[in-house]
């Protein structure tokens, strides 16, 4: 067995979650490695960028939403065939304005989660959001 010599990249994510324990799903865009996939918006931590500041900058950029604040949640470590990333899972409860689709993605608010596929490194977050977002 091999070490995997590539430095892990950090990504920061984003779960918004109503009253009702909705929570919002993109769908990757054409052009990114796993296309049509579904995932929690967010993106790469950019040099110099705290995590929390990339989370914002994300949602602006990609959903025109403004996150007012989100706590820390959880952390996965992944390792793709295009990259190993260590994903940043926050929570947010609350924020400012309705997503918009300004990089032409799909999205969808989900109770009892109905879109697939789902990022692999995601998946076992689902069951984990459950005990969280019903409890
Ligand atoms: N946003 C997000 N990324 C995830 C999730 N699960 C998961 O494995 N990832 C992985 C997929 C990608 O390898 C990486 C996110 O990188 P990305 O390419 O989407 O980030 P980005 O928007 O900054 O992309 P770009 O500027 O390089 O185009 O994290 C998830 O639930 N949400």
């Amino acid at each position: 067995m091999t070490a995997n010599p590539a430095a892990p990249i950090d990504v920061a994510v984003g779960i918004l979650m109503k009253p009702n324990g909705d929570v919002l799903l993109g769908q990757r865009p054409e052009g990114k490695p796993y296309a049509g996939y579904w995932e929690f918006p967010g993106g790469k931590v950019e040099r110099d960028e705290s995590i929390l500041d990339a989370l914002k900058r994300e949602f602006v950029e990609e959903l025109g939403i403004e996150v007012v604040s989100a706590e820390p949640w959880c952390g996965v470590e992944h390792v793709y065939p295009h990259a190993h990333v260590r994903l940043h899972f926050y929570i947010s409860r609350d924020w400012k304005g309705e997503p918009q689709s300004l990089e032409g993605q799909a999205f969808a608010w989900q109770g009892t989660l109905g879109v697939e596929p789902l990022l692999p490194a995601t998946i076992p977050l689902i069951e984990w959001l459950d005990r969280v977002r019903y409890s």
